[in-house]
């Protein structure tokens, strides 16, 4: 075939000449085209963009329209996100309903600041007004300080963040909501108890009540656990006892509105979980969350939750509260108060039953686990899912580690595979038995070598190489800030472990004793003299470390000391009147007196005793009545800061009261562990010996306007001590502060009745009475090289220097 415009060439040829001719024209429109294309669809994209709503999957589950046109967004968008889009909304179109895409929740919150704002009045115009409120109380327990900050912390993190919503909500119309609830309840500022120096009746037999009308009050517990005793065991006693003493309610906590107990452990240490108690993984914190449970009839906000102090212990805590937040977040709502919790008293015989039968076991819940728990706790009145019953204590295990090795329960007061034996060997001490323990004093090793004696020598003639320092019990009911013992060692109102018998605590510690001593002839400098004496002990320090007067057989082993004629000083914290005054003969007998008042005591001492001031007192008026059989002494520690300030006169009235024969004052030994720079002490607070002699000027002036009659007698310097003294002891124009050792162990086989002037000695060295330094010049004085000097020896001794109390 052939085209009309073909001119006779073949077809191929004559479309290539007409592609030659129409292609530019026909590209460029082309090109022109696609561009229109692009720039229109691209305009239009913008267009219809600028009127969408905001995304569904950021505020879908939470945000609903006002009928004024605004959206109360989650509380997490307020602050930035709030303020900008009212900002940018026209007043048109605040009038004009909001159109919100997404799926519709079933229930709409949002929650007011004024439930997360910890002050109702601090709340922004709009808010939920507060019908009324709820003070948390977070309680806690502290042997050597750290369990505090746990506390403090939680306290100051409460409400301090957005609230946590533990999964995503899923785009489903028929589960329940995560989003807080409005609040029909404020939150006041929380506030922080140490169980430890409550009284604990004001607060754990009626729950606390504050003036404000319409508040209730929740308690969070942040329990430590020790193996030892400890603080914790007396308020589990108390928990205890509430419980069964027949006169009160047995829930009566049932109107707090709920509780739940963080506990604190070592996991490396106390391995075991199963069961409660001492010994145990967070076992004291579980019996804390069972008693509570019991007496509160069972409103437990929160499974107890757990923090292994070894292995982030700050995020098990933040966690837990995390979790805890929600739920007390409900808990102002109005909604969920606990209440599959609510024990009734078949509950409370199924926990009885479960401490028999199951041997105290309790189901752990994992961390990953416990949305779904806590889900199914507030959303059924079932119990969880791996729980055994709701009403019984939860354990959650914030930690991560696992492990079935069980530690048998304690029963004696320092066992030999507790930490408390590791760390006592460790610091020098020998342990006797249970609860005795010996330590050779550096002023024994220095006496060895010549180098000077302790005060002791310089005021009453005991030689150090001949002393032996010991105590029959290694328990204390003090936590004093100056104290040696590194907080490790046990603390306890009453005497409640095996009792070892007297002779063999005297003869474990003179073994001891002697067996340090050995190992002192190697060392340079020792004397071949002195070194052979030192193996016949004439005199026995009980004081070292805890509470000597403690040890129910205190009498018959100072008995079994005379009969060896081995002399005897006793220092007691004044916490025991009773024991004190069964006490028969010491050659000398002291009270620690650390401080002229109630708060200041309680300040440094830290004791256990909620009638601490009652019983020092009491301890001062059996020593005033004793001055007539023994020697009589103030032990007066000096720590600058704490208990020198202004209390010349405060410790005048104290003497006044007691009429101690003398009273020895001394500059705070340093001793720089962790317990006592927790309890703020540093180098600052050892007085200078300068300080220590103003002081004890005030004092004897204080003394002297009194009309009491003592002067200062003896110093020792060296040890930055010195001595007031009655002026009994001043006789025929001279201080005769000595002691006649021979004459107390006649006076005492003679079976009869003697005083304390029986057995004067001979006149003071006159290179120890005051004014002298103290300083045997026999002795060879060594001072050390460097910074220190100047200082007393206990400034620079450090850990080698006497106890606290010895
Ligand atoms: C002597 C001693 C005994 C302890 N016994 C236990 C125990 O039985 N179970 C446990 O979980 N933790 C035990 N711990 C670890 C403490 O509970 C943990 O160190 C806690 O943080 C101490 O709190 P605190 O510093 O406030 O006193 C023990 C610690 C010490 C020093
Ligand atoms: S210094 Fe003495 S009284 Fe004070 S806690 Fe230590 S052992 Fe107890």
């Amino acid at each position: 075939m052939e085209l009309p415009w073909s001119n006779g060439q073949p077809l191929g040829t004559n479309l290539l000449a007409l592609w030659h001719t129409v292609r530019v024209p026909l590209l460029v429109s082309l090109a022109l085209t696609y561009l229109a294309v692009v720039i229109t669809s691209r305009l239009r994209a913008r267009a219809s963009k600028s009127d969408s709503p905001p995304s569904p999957s950021i505020l879908e589950p939470q945000l609903s329209a006002e009928p004024d046109g605004t959206v109360p967004l989650p509380e997490k968008f307020e602050a930035d996100v709030l303020s900008k889009k009212r900002r940018k909304l026209s007043p048109a179109s605040n009038r004009r309903p909001k159109r919100i895409a997404g799926t519709q929740v079933q229930k709409k919150k949002a929650i007011s600041p004024v439930s997360d704002g910890l002050d109702p009045a601090s709340g922004p115009a709009g808010a939920v007004p507060a019908q009324s409120s709820i003070q948390v109380f977070v309680f806690y327990s502290s042997l050597t300080g750290s369990t505090a900050q746990y506390a403090e912390k939680l306290a100051k993190d409460l409400f301090s963040e957005p609230p946590y919503v533990p999964t995503p909500a899923p785009p489903v119309t028929d589960i329940p909501d995560d989003s807080p609830a409005p609040a029909k309840a404020a939150f006041l500022p929380p506030i922080v108890e140490n169980l430890d120096y409550l009284d604990l009746d004001d607060y754990f037999i009626t729950p606390a009540t504050l003036q404000t009308p319409n508040t209730t009050s929740v308690y969070l517990l942040v329990i430590p656990t020790y193996e030892i005793t400890s603080p914790v065991d007396a308020f589990l006693e108390h928990l205890s006892e509430t419980h069964h003493d027949f006169r009160i309610d047995t829930k009566p906590l049932r109107s707090l509105a709920g509780f739940s107990v963080f506990g604190l452990g070592d996991k490396e240490g106390w391995p075991a979980e199963e069961g409660r108690g001492g010994g145990v993984f967070c076992g004291q914190a579980k019996e804390v969350d069972r008693w509570m449970a019991k007496l509160t009839g069972g409103k437990r906000i929160f499974p107890i939750g757990m923090g292994d102090v070894k292995n982030d212990a700050m995020g098990s805590l933040r966690e837990w509260r995390e979790h805890l937040e929600i739920l007390l977040r409900d808990l102002a709502s109005g909604e969920v108060i606990a209440e599959s919790n609510t024990l009734d008293s078949e509950d409370e015989e199924d926990i009885d039953q479960e401490d028999t039968t199951n041997n105290g076991m309790e189901p752990l819940v994992d961390v990953e686990d416990i949305g779904n728990s806590m889900r199914q706790t507030l959303t059924t009145s079932q119990p969880p899912k791996n729980t055994k019953s709701a009403s019984g204590p939860i354990a959650i295990d914030f930690t991560t580690t696992s492990s079935s090795k069980r530690t048998p329960k304690v029963k004696e007061m320092v066992p030999k595979d507790s930490p408390t034996y590791n760390s006592l060997t460790k610091q020098g001490y020998t342990i006797v038995g249970s609860h005795s323990g010996v330590k050779i004093c550096r002023w024994t090793k220095s006496a060895l070598r010549g180098r000077g004696s302790c005060y002791k020598y310089s005021f009453y003639g005991i030689k150090s190489h001949l002393c032996m320092e010991t105590t029959p019990s290694l328990s204390c009911s003090n936590k004093c800030v100056f104290c040696w013992r590194h907080g490790t060692n046990p603390v306890s109102t009453t005497w409640n472990w095996t009792v070892d018998p007297p002779d063999m605590i005297l003869q474990g510690a003179m073994d001891g004793h002697y067996q340090k001593i050995k190992m002192m002839k190697g060392v340079p400098g020792v004397r071949a003299d002195r070194f052979a004496e030192a193996f016949r002990i004439r005199h026995c320090a009980l004081s070292l470390v805890g509470e000597p007067i403690f040890y129910p057989h205190i009498n018959e082993f100072l008995d079994m000391l005379h009969s060896r004629r081995i002399s005897s000083f006793l220092v007691c914290n004044a916490q025991h009147p009773d024991q004190l005054a069964r006490l028969k003969y010491v050659t000398q007998l002291y009270v620690s007196i650390d401080a002229s008042n109630k708060e200041s005591l309680r300040r440094i001492d830290r004791p256990l005793h909620r009638d601490f001031w009652e019983r020092f007192m009491k301890c001062l008026e059996i020593l005033r009545a004793k001055r007539h059989r023994m020697r009589t002494v103030y032990r007066l520690t000096l720590v600058k800061g704490f208990n020198i300030e202004e209390e010349a006169e405060g410790y005048a009235d104290l003497v006044e009261k007691g009429l101690p024969a003398f009273v020895e004052i001394k500059g705070v030994t340093y001793c720089g562990t962790s317990t006592s720079v927790g309890a703020g002490l540093s180098m600052s607070n050892v007085p200078f010996y300068e300080e220590v002699c103003e002081f004890v000027r005030k004092l004897n002036d204080a003394l002297g306007r009194r009309g009491l009659k003592y002067g200062i007698a003896a110093e020792h310097a060296h040890s930055c001590c010195v001595l007031i003294a009655s002026n009994d002891y001043f006789i025929d124009g001279r201080w005769h502060t000595v002691i006649h050792y021979e004459r107390f162990f006649e006076l005492l086989e003679t079976g009869k009745e003697f005083g304390p002037l029986d057995y004067v000695g001979p006149p003071t060295e006159e290179w120890a009475v005051w004014g002298q330094g103290g300083f045997n010049p026999a002795d060879e004085r060594v001072y050390r090289k460097g910074k220190n000097k100047g200082k007393t020896m206990q400034e620079v001794a450090g850990g080698e220097a006497e106890s606290g109390c010895g």
